[in-house]
C-alpha cells in the first residue's frame, strides 16, 4: 500500500486495470441467475440507481413513501430519502448530506489531482449512497462556509473518509457487490465543474437522468452488454473504473476499501500539499467594487505576505467559494486598503480588521503538525524490529521473551557424560539430577526432596556448559541455555519479565533443565555497589525474580536449574542456600590425570601414528594449569599447524609447536633486534635458566629462547612447574631467586640494567607479600592474615603495621636477590657458555642444558618429567654434531620453524 502510495500514477494504472476484471465479477452472478431463474440480488444489482437530488418523475410516488417509512433517517430538512430497495437502514448517529453540504463537498473535492478525478466522483456517489458520520456535517459545513478548512478539520474528515469507506464496504458486501456494480453504470448527481454555479442542476445531467427514467426498465435489460461494453473499454472518460470490488457475492468488499481508502489519502494529501485554501482567484479591484464598497466585508486575512482571503457577511458567502486575490506586498495593500477606507468614509473603530498568517497548510506546516508523531512511531517500529532481528520474539513485545536457547534431547543435544573426560566428582553430584528427571518416584516414595539447581563454579573453560549439557544430553529431556548478560537490558523490567518467560517456559516443557550461564551477570550479591552510589536496581529486580521463581516450583515440578560462574565467591547468598541451588559443584583445571583424559577424547578425532599412550602422557605434562578448552584448542591448533605443513599426519612436533603458540603467543618474525639487544636478552635469559639449573627447589626447565613471541616477551626460559598444591619456604624463595635471575645477569654482564626485568619483579613482589600478608611467612608480621584490596577505603591494619609488612616484603626480596647474585657470581662463565649458545642457535632444549652444564645435580623433581622426557638422562654432555649420539626426544630439539620446513 505504500508502494502505491508513492507512486499515485501506479494506481491510477491498477483501478483502470481492475475495472474489466470487476466488471466480469460483478457481471458473472447476474448472468446466471437470469439464464437459470430471476433471483432477487440479479434484480437488485441491476437495478437503476437514482442519486438524491433527481427528482425522477418516472418512480412510482407510492414506492417512495414506502421506502421513506423504512428508512430511519433523522427527520430533518436536510436529510435525504433513500429510495433503493438494497440500501441499508443507517447507522445509528449517521445523516445524509443536503445539497448544499454535498455541492461544498464536491468543490472540495474537486481541487484533488486531475488524474483522479473519475476516481473522486466515485467517491461522490459513494457518499451520496452512505451517508455520512452526523460530526462530519459539522466539518462540511465549516467548508461551506468558510471555502477552508483547518489542519484538525482535515484529519477529522480523513476520519470519516475512512469510516465511509468501511460503510460502503459493508453495503457492498451485503448487497452482493451492487455498490460497485452501480458505480461502474452512473454518474452522481452532483458535477465537478467548479464554474459550474452551486445549486444548479448540470444540463446534461438532467438529460441523462430524463432518458434514465424514460428508458426505465429498458435499461436493466440493456445492462449485459454495456456493462460487457464497458469492460472492453477500462477508463474510457465518462465511464470510470470503479475502484469497488464487491461482485459475486461481496468477495472484493476488501479491494473497496482499500481504493476507497487510497483515493480519500490521495485527494486529502493533494490538497494539504499543493491547495492553501478552496478558494477563488479575484482581483482588487473586483474585491473593492462589489464586496468593500458594499459593505459585505467582515475580515481581511493575508496569507504568506502574498494572497488576501476576503471573509464575507454570510449572506454574501452562502453558495460560493472562498475569495481571495494576490498582493505584491504587505505595503503596498496596506495602503490600499487605508485609500479605499479613507474613501468610504469608514471610521477608524470600524476599520475592516487585517490578521496575517504564514504559512497555511505548507509542507512545512504538515510536517510540524505530525513530524514528532511520525517520529515517534517510526521509532518504535524501528527498536521493534530490531529486537526481532536480534531474535527478541518479534515485535515490540518481543523485549520481554527470553532469548533461551532450546535443545532439544533428541537433536542438539548430543552431549553425553563419555564426552566430558575427567570431572568424575562433579560428574557424581550431577547424575543425581539425573536420574530424578528419568526416575522421580524413586526419589519421591522415600519422601526425599530433589535438589533444585546446582551451581557450577570454575575457571573459565573447564567444562561447565558441557556438563550441563551432558546431564541434558543423558536425562534425554529439553535443555534451556541462556546467558545471565542476556537478562540484562537498558530498559527496567525486562529482565524480571524474561526470567518469568523463560521459567513459564520451563515449566510447559518439564521435565527440562534451564542451564543459566553466567549467572554473576545477574546473581551479583545485592550488598555490592550499595556502599558508593547505590545499587543497580534492575539487576536486583532480576535477581529477585529468579529468587522467587526458584521459589515457586513445587517438589513434584521436574525442571532442573543449573547455572554456571567463574565468580562464585561474588554470588548473592540467597541464591545459594538450600531450596534454590543447593549443589556447588566445583570444577577445577584438571589435573595430569584428567588432562590425559582430555587429551584422549580429543586426539581420538586426530590422525596420528604415534604412540597413543605416549603421546597423550607427553602432552598432559607438557600442559599443566591447561583448562579443557585450552586442551581442545592446542589438539585443533596441531592439526592445523599439520595442515599447513602439508603432512599426512599430525606429529610430536606439531603439538609442541601449538602448545608453545598457545602459551608464548606466535613468534614474532618481524621483530629484529639490534645486536646488542639480542645479547643483552640471551645474557638475561641465561641468568634465569642457569638459576634454574642450579637452584635445588626450581622446576624442571624445558626451554630458552630469545625469539620474541607474542606480546613483548623478546626471550623467555620455559619451565615445567608440578601440578603442586602446597610449597614450602625453600620452593618459594628458589622461585624468586630465579625470577631475579635475568636482571642479576644483566648486572653481572654489562656496565648497566635494562627495563626487561619488570615483569620479574613484579612476580617476586606479589611472592613475597602473599607471604607476608597471606601465608604468615613472616616471623616478624607473626601468622596474621591481611587484606590487600587496593580499591577499599580504609585498611583492615594500621600504619605501623603497613610499615612493617613493606620492610618484611623488602628483606625477602633482598634475600631472594642476595641468594640469586651469590649463585650467578658463582657461576659467572656458565651464563656466559649458555648466553653465546643462545646467540648461536636462539634457542636451547633440555639436552643442549646438559651438553654445556653437565646433569643436573638435583635431579628434577618430577616423575612424569622423568618417565616422559627421560629427565636424568644425558649425564654425560650430548654432542649435537656427534651423528653417534642418541637423536634427543622432539621437545628437546629445536623445532623447525616455518623457514625451515620449506
Ligand atoms: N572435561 C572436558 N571434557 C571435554 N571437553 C572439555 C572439557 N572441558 C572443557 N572442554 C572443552 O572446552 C570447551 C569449553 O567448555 P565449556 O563451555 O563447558 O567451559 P565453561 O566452563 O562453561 O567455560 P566458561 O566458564 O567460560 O563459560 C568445550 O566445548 C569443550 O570442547
Amino acid at each position: 500500500m505504500s508502494r502505491l502510495l508513492r507512486q499515485p500514477a501506479q494506481l491510477a494504472r491498477l483501478a483502470r486495470l481492475s475495472n474489466p476484471q470487476l466488471l466480469r465479477r460483478t457481471l458473472q452472478p447476474s448472468i446466471l441467475s437470469r439464464s437459470i431463474a430471476p433471483s432477487p440480488s440479479a434484480i437488485r444489482c441491476t437495478t437503476p440507481w437514482r442519486p438524491y437530488s433527481t427528482n425522477n418523475k418516472s418512480e412510482p410516488k407510492d414506492k417512495a413513501k414506502k421506502d421513506d417509512g423504512n428508512q430511519s433517517k433523522p427527520a430533518t430538512e436536510e436529510t435525504k430519502k433513500d429510495e433503493d430497495e438494497w440500501s441499508l437502514p443507517l447507522p445509528e448517529g449517521w445523516v445524509y448530506l443536503s445539497k448544499p453540504q454535498m455541492e461544498a463537498f464536491v468543490r472540495h473535492l474537486s481541487n484533488g489531482p486531475p488524474a483522479y478525478t473519475e476516481q473522486m466522483k466515485m467517491v461522490l456517489r459513494l457518499v451520496e449512497k452512505s451517508g455520512v458520520p452526523k460530526e462530519a456535517v459539522d466539518v462540511i459545513q465549516k467548508l461551506r462556509t468558510n471555502g477552508k478548512l483547518s489542519i484538525i478539520d482535515k484529519g477529522r474528515l480523513m476520519r470519516y473518509s475512512v469510516q465511509i469507506a468501511s460503510r460502503a464496504a459493508e453495503i457492498d458486501a451485503q448487497t452482493g457487490g451492487a455498490l460497485g456494480k452501480m458505480n461502474t453504470d452512473k454518474k452522481p448527481s452532483t458535477d465537478f465543474n467548479q464554474n459550474e454555479k452551486p445549486g444548479e442542476e448540470p444540463k446534461k445531467e438532467e438529460e441523462n437522468k430524463t432518458s434514465e427514467g424514460k428508458e426505465g426498465s429498458a435499461q436493466e435489460s440493456k445492462s449485459d452488454a454495456d456493462s460487457q461494453q464497458q469492460a472492453k473499454r477500462p477508463g474510457k472518460a465518462g465511464q470510470p473504473g470503479s475502484p469497488f470490488g464487491g461482485g459475486g457475492g461481496g468477495g472484493g468488499w476488501g479491494d473497496s476499501l482499500q481504493s476507497i481508502l487510497l483515493l480519500l489519502i490521495i485527494m486529502f494529501g493533494y490538497d494539504f500539499l499543493f491547495n492553501r485554501s478552496v478558494s477563488k482567484e479575484i482581483t482588487w479591484q473586483e474585491a473593492r467594487v462589489n464586496y468593500l464598497d458594499k459593505g459585505l466585508v467582515t475580515k481581511m486575512v493575508v496569507e504568506d505576505d502574498s494572497r488576501v482571503l476576503l471573509q464575507l457577511v454570510p449572506e454574501a458567502q452562502a453558495g460560493q467559494p472562498q475569495l481571495a486575490f494576490s498582493i505584491g506586498s504587505i505595503k503596498s495593500f496596506e495602503r490600499q486598503l487605508e485609500q479605499a477606507q479613507d474613501a468610504l468614509d469608514i471610521p477608524p473603530n470600524e476599520r475592516i480588521p487585517v490578521s496575517y498568517e504564514k504559512g497555511g497548510s505548507t509542507l512545512g506546516n504538515l510536517f510540524l503538525a505530525f513530524g514528532p508523531t511520525l517520529l515517534f512511531v517510526g521509532i518504535i517500529i524501528w527498536t521493534s524490529r530490531n529486537m526481532a532481528g536480534r531474535g527478541g520474539g518479534g515485535g515490540i513485545m518481543g523485549f520481554s521473551k527470553s532469548k533461551a536457547k532450546r535443545f532439544n534431547a533428541e537433536s542438539s543435544v548430543g552431549v553425553k557424560f563419555a564426552d566430558v573426560a575427567g570431572l568424575e566428582e562433579a560428574k557424581v553430584e550431577i547424575t543425581e539430577f539425573v536420574s530424578f528427571l528419568k526416575n522421580p518416584q524413586k526419589f519421591e516414595k522415600l519422601g526425599a526432596k530433589i535438589p533444585r539447581g546446582a551451581i557450577l563454579a570454575g575457571p573459565p573453560g573447564t567444562g561447565k556448559t558441557l556438563l550441563a549439557k551432558a546431564t541434558a544430553g543423558e536425562s534425554g529431556v529439553p535443555f534451556f541455555s541462556v546467558s545471565g548478560s542476556e537478562f540484562v537490558e537498558m530498559f527496567v523490567g525486562v529482565g524480571a519479565s524474561r526470567v518469568r518467560d523463560l521459567f513459564a517456559e520451563g515449566r510447559k516443557n518439564a521435565p527440562c533443565i534451564i542451564f543459566i550461564d553466567e549467572i554473576d551477570a545477574i546473581g551479583r550479591s545485592r550488598q555490592e555497589g550499595k556502599g558508593g552510589f547505590g545499587g543497580n536496581d534492575e539487576r536486583e529486580a532480576t535477581l529477585n525474580q529468579i529468587l522467587t521463581e526458584m521459589d515457586g516450583f513445587n517438589t513434584r515440578e521436574q525442571v532442573v536449574v543449573l547455572a554456571g560462574t567463574n565468580r562464585a565467591d561474588v554470588l548473592d547468598k540467597a541464591l545459594m542456600r538450600p531450596g534454590r541451588f543447593d549443589r556447588h559443584i566445583y570444577i577445577d583445571r584438571p589435573t595430569l590425570k584428567g588432562r590425559k583424559e582430555i587429551f584422549a577424547v580429543y586426539l581420538k578425532k586426530i590422525v596420528t601414528n604415534e604412540d597413543t599412550e605416549h603421546l597423550i602422557g607427553r602432552l598432559a605434562t607438557l600442559t599443566p594449569g591447561f583448562a579443557g578448552a585450552d586442551i581442545a584448542n592446542v589438539v585443533n591448533e596441531a592439526a592445523l599447524i599439520a595442515a599447513r605443513a602439508n603432512a599426512d599426519e599430525v606429529k610430536m612436533m606439531h603439538f609442541e609447536q601449538a602448545i608453545e603458540r598457545v602459551i608464548g603467543g606466535l613468534e614474532r618474525k618481524s621483530l629484529v633486534l639490534k645486536p646488542e639487544e639480542k645479547k643483552t636478552v640471551a645474557y638475561h635469559e641465561a641468568g634465569h635458566a642457569i638459576c634454574g639449573w642450579f637452584l635445588e627447589h626450581a622446576d624442571p626447565l624445558l626451554k630458552v629462547s630469545i625469539i620474541p613471541r607474542g606480546q613483548g616477551a623478546l626471550g623467555y626460559a620455559q619451565y615445567l612447574p608440578q601440578d603442586a598444591y602446597l610449597m614450602n619456604t625453600n620452593q618459594l624463595m628458589d622461585r624468586m631467586a630465579m625470577t631475579m635471575g635475568g636482571r642479576v645477569s644483566e648486572e653481572l654482564h654489562f656496565p648497566t640494567v635494562t627495563t626487561g626485568a619488570s615483569d620479574d619483579f613484579k612476580k617476586v613482589s606479589q611472592m613475597a607479600r602473599k607471604m607476608v600478608m597471606d601465608w604468615g611467612m613472616s616471623e616478624k608480621v607473626g601468622p596474621v592474615h591481611f587484606e590487600d584490596n587496593p580499591n577499599a577505603v580504609t585498611k583492615s591494619h594500621s600504619e605501623a603495621t603497613s610499615l612493617q609488612i613493606d620492610g618484611e616484603v623488602e628483606r625477602i626480596v633482598r634475600e631472594a636477590y642476595q641468594r640469586c647474585k651469590d649463585l650467578l657470581t658463582e657461576k659467572k662463565k656458565e651464563v656466559g657458555l649458555v648466553a653465546e649458545e643462545l646467540l648461536k642457535k636462539e634457542m636451547l632444549v633440555r639436552d643442549d642444558m646438559v651438553r654445556l652444564l653437565g646433569k643436573r645435580q638435583f635431579g628434577d623433581n618430577n616423575e612424569e618429567f622423568e618417565k616422559y622426557f627421560g629427565g636424568g638422562q644425558g649425564a654425560n654432555p650430548i654432542d649435537t654434531d656427534n651423528p653417534d649420539q642418541p637423536t634427543p626426544a622432539p621437545a628437546f630439539t629445536k623445532l623447525p620453524t616455518e623457514e625451515s620446513r620449506r
